[in-house]
Parts: structure tokens; sequence; C-alpha cells
């Protein structure tokens, strides 16, 4: 907080440590970023044992970024409402369950592309 106003290198350097505290934080305390995470190196282990096109890998690394980025978000929503209330209040329930919404939207998505990418690979492998 004390030298906002610095520039250059040194700051960019501060902003990723600070951004390192945060994914540490949420990787401790969020239960569903672990399972994201577990998800994630599931589906790349599959991913090279199917032997998926570049195009199908560039697409899972963009899922798989954007349900991390999510899931950082959402907690960061959760925090803040906290930090507001910790008193039951129907606008933080709604702000939460919207946060988490985000989320769900997103997974349920991501898992109808998965269908799409792993879905052939894997029927040919089972049942050719
Ligand atoms: N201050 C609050 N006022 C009203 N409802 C709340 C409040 N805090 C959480 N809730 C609601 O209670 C339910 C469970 O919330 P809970 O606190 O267990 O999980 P969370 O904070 O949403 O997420 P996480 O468990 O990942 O921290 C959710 O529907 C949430 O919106």
């Amino acid at each position: 907080m004390s030298d906002r106003n610095q520039r250059g290198f040194k700051r960019l350097l501060r902003s990723f440590v600070f951004a390192s505290h945060g994914l540490k934080h949420v990787l401790e305390r969020e239960q569903n970023m672990q399972i994201h995470l577990v998800s994630a190196i599931v589906v790349f282990a599959a991913a090279w044992w199917l032997a998926i096109p570049l195009d199908h890998w560039l697409i899972l690394l963009l899922l798989i970024a954007g349900m991390f980025s999510l899931e950082i978000m959402n907690t960061a929503i959760e925090r803040t409402v906290d930090l507001y209330t910790q008193e039951f209040h129907p606008l933080a329930k709604r702000a939460k369950d919207v946060a988490a919404a985000a989320v769900f939207v997103y997974g349920v998505f991501a898992v109808i592309i998965g269908l799409i990418i792993f879905g052939p690979p894997l029927y040919q492998l089972l049942f050719s």
C-alpha cells in the first residue's frame, strides 16, 4: 500500500507475488478449486492417452483456464460479501448464489464440450 505509485519491473513483480498469494489461498481453502485441479489433471492425462489433436488441446486449455479463473472470481466475491456482512442477508445470499451460478453454467458447457471432444476417440477405443 505504501508505494502505490511505484512503477516498472518491481511493481510488476509485486503484483505477481500478490496474485500468487490469492491463488495459494483459493487452492488451500476452496474444495471446489481442488476438485477443478484434479479434474484438469485427469482431463490432460486422458487427452494425452487418447492422442487428442492440437486444436482440441487448445480448447481444453481455454476451458480449464476459464474454469479456474471463474472459481477464483467466485471466491473473491464470497470474501467481499463476508467482509460486508457475517449476518444472514438476502442480498448476500443473492450475490453468492449468482456468482456460484456463473461457475455452474461454465462447468455445464465445459462438460458438454468435453463430451464432444472425448466422445468420438473414446467410442473408437472401446467399440472398434
Ligand atoms: N451472509 C449470508 N447471508 C445470506 N446467505 C448466505 C450468506 N453467506 C452465505 N449464504 C448462502 O448460504 C449458502 C451456503 O453458503 P456457504 O457459506 O456454506 O458457502 P459459500 O460461502 O457460498 O461458499 P464456500 O463454501 O465455497 O465458501 C449459499 O446459498 C450462500 O449464498
